[in-house]
């Protein structure tokens, strides 16, 4: 009978344990960058890497096949149970949808248009990097040779060249080093990890996969710490890997196990989830990290902090993924405590680190502004800035709206009122089910309800287009939270407002917003000034004075590597960043996954 084993998963009474069978299994698995290709060719391909692969970065023209147009609709590949990618009998579907103009047209990158992304606004920005022999940056796509599939989707995504973060970090991956990449808000984070990934699976020389067994074996994981950002980082992903023959799967807390299990039984390469359900398909043995060659943690201070913590070493120390130095990590954030660099510097083996922007910093393109409004006032405060905005155009234009609140409770309350007020609101936060939340945030970016009010589980990632003002309703008692709340607009180089509602609940956040705001070239009212000042407001549990804020690689700054100046790290760029030492990260929110 056909039965899926996702369908018997459920039914089984005994689970089978983690690898049962591998080793006696004969492999029918096809490397993806063999399913790509018509019969009777070959291809040998090098590999980059830190397990004795090429260290060596590719440049100049593509050595790759040029992706077909028709691939996924014919028989190649290995696909089916317990392998990765893309089975024979299965159609991918264009990601591009009506948009996919690349598979005819081919522009070359430089006839490419890409109205309202403003380059300019990251030419100055300064850029540090510190590790051993850091390999050089690049200029454009075209110096890096990320194989022609690859090329062609980075096209029809319309990027004309990489930003900063892309520039440094594409290099250093392909090169096989390990990362810790710090680089601000909207600043095309999330291609600089998938990349490298996408185009070391694809050339990569990746020891056959077994086959015939229940557990699959991706070969590369990403975290993220919420499902909406892995559903983001997905479909992003699926994007870029379209025709490759890498095949993309996500698996997240709320939705129904089953669907998600018959996905990863169809093929995964490269498999993006949050960590709860994860170790759910650990302890199920449903997924092996025994073939882990890259590993990427989105958002990697938060996943490192008191919550996540536990929950990452059990995925990425306990269970059978290989050890650092053998797999490829990448860590990457718009902040890095310097506690938090310290701890993850357990997950990376001789790494490079690279902040773009200073650490933590939030990007110039967003205009700050603080209000003094008092508990009291918020909502009738909240209505003129809204009133304002429809009288100005920017509603009727569907540009939307953000509203950062503090409780689930109130971001229901806040929704309703707003409803009642007739300005169309939704609400996303962590009691509502997980079906309430992607049709809030569905609805929020069609621009059907145009204000959204959010806890923080959309603080982090979320790349929504249009939303041109974030408001602070109430403000987070931790900068860092702050600096990703806001970056939700202001991103690939369009500029944004965010407006915070301050009163004397925030005093401990007068000092670290301060700052922040005058590090950004932002006017900061007297009254803040006045307030920072105090001795007992001193920062908040943000960077200053709390001092949990690295302001660079934290390994300049210890003792234990003090010696080590002399001992082959390099260390360039910007320079000059102030060292903000020590404290512990932020609580635990319950908006977490
Ligand atoms: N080279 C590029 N050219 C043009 N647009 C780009 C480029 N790289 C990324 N983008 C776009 O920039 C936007 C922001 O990218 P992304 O979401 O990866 O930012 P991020 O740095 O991860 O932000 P955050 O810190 O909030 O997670 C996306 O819409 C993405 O498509």
């Amino acid at each position: 009978m056909g039965t899926s084993w996702a369908d018997a998963v459920e039914n089984s009474p005994t689970r089978p344990p983690a690898n049962a069978g591998v080793a006696a299994l004969k492999s029918a698995y096809v490397p993806p960058h063999l399913r790509n290709r018509p019969p009777g060719s070959s291809v040998t391909a090098p590999l980059s890497g830190n397990d004795g692969f090429s260290n060596s970065r590719p440049t100049g023209g593509s050595q790759w096949p040029a992706a077909r147009p028709d691939y996924g609709r014919r028989g190649y590949g290995g696909g089916g149970r317990g392998s990765g990618g893309w089975s024979g009998r299965e159609r991918e579907v264009n990601p591009f949808g009506k948009d996919d103009v690349a598979a005819d047209t081919e522009p070359a990158f430089s006839e490419q248009e890409n109205t309202g992304i403003n380059f300019d606004a990251y030419e100055d920005i300064a850029v540090e990097t510190s590790g051993q022999n850091v390999p050089p940056p690049v200029t454009t796509f075209a110096e890096i040779d990320l194989g022609d599939a690859l090329n062609l989707n980075i096209k029809r995504c319309k990027y004309v060249k990489p930003t900063p973060v892309q520039r440094y970090t594409i290099p250093i991956s392909l090169a096989g080093r390990d990362l810790m990449a710090c680089a601000q808000t909207g600043s095309g984070k999330t291609a600089a990890f998938c990349f490298p990934i996408i185009s070391g699976i694809m050339r990569g020389h990746i020891a056959d996969r077994p086959q015939g067994t229940r557990t699959v074996f991706p070969l590369a994981l990403i975290l993220s710490p919420t499902r909406e950002l892995s559903v983001q980082i997905h479909e992003e992903a699926r994007k870029f890997s379209y025709q490759t023959g890498v095949r993309v799967v996500v698996t997240y807390g709320g939705a129904p196990i089953h669907q998600q299990l018959r996905e990863l039984e169809r093929g995964v390469d490269i498999l993006v989830a949050t960590p709860g359900r994860l170790v759910d398909l650990l302890e199920r043995a449903k997924v092996s990290l025994k073939m882990i060659r890259y590993l990427a943690l989105d958002e990697a201070d938060r996943m490192l902090d008191m919550g996540f913590e536990p929950q990452i070493r059990k995925i990425v120390e306990e269970a059978d993924m290989p050890r650092p130095g053998v797999r490829q990590t990448m860590l990457f954030s718009a902040t890095f405590p310097k506690e938090i660099q310290r701890l993850a510097s357990d997950f990376l083996s001789n790494y490079i680190f690279l902040a773009v922007g200073r650490v933590g910093s939030s990007t110039g393109l967003i205009v700050q502004r603080v209000e003094f409004v008092r508990e009291a006032d918020k909502r009738s405060h909240l209505m003129d800035l809204l009133h304002a905005q429809r009288d100005s155009g920017i509603q009727g234009k569907q540009a939307l709206t953000l509203v950062f609140v503090e409780t689930k409770k109130g971001a229901d309350a806040l929704e309703h009122w707003l409803c009642l007020n007739e300005f169309p609101a939704t609400t996303i936060h962590g009691d509502r089910t997980q079906q309430e939340r992607e049709f809030a945030l569905r609805s929020f970016k069609s621009g059907k309800t145009p204000i959204l009010v959010a806890t923080d589980v959309a603080a982090r990632g979320l790349d929504i287009p249009h939303v041109s003002h974030v408001i602070n309703f109430d403000l987070p008692n931790d900068i860092d939270d702050y600096v990703h709340r806001i970056g939700r607009t202001g991103r690939a180089g369009k500029s944004g407002l965010a407006t915070a509602f301050f009163n004397e609940k925030n005093m401990s956040m007068a000092k670290g917003l301060g700052e922040l705001m005058k590090e950004a070239n932002q006017e900061v009212p007297e009254w803040l000034t006045r307030f920072a000042g105090r001795p007992s407001y001193g920062g908040g549990k943000g960077r200053h004075g709390g001092g949990r804020f690295g302001g660079r690689d934290f390994r300049r700054d210890s003792s234990s590597n003090r010696s080590g100046s002399g001992s082959g790290y390099d260390y360039y760029g910007g320079g000059g960043y102030g060292n903000y030492g020590g404290g512990m990260g932020p609580g635990v929110s319950s908006a977490w996954d």
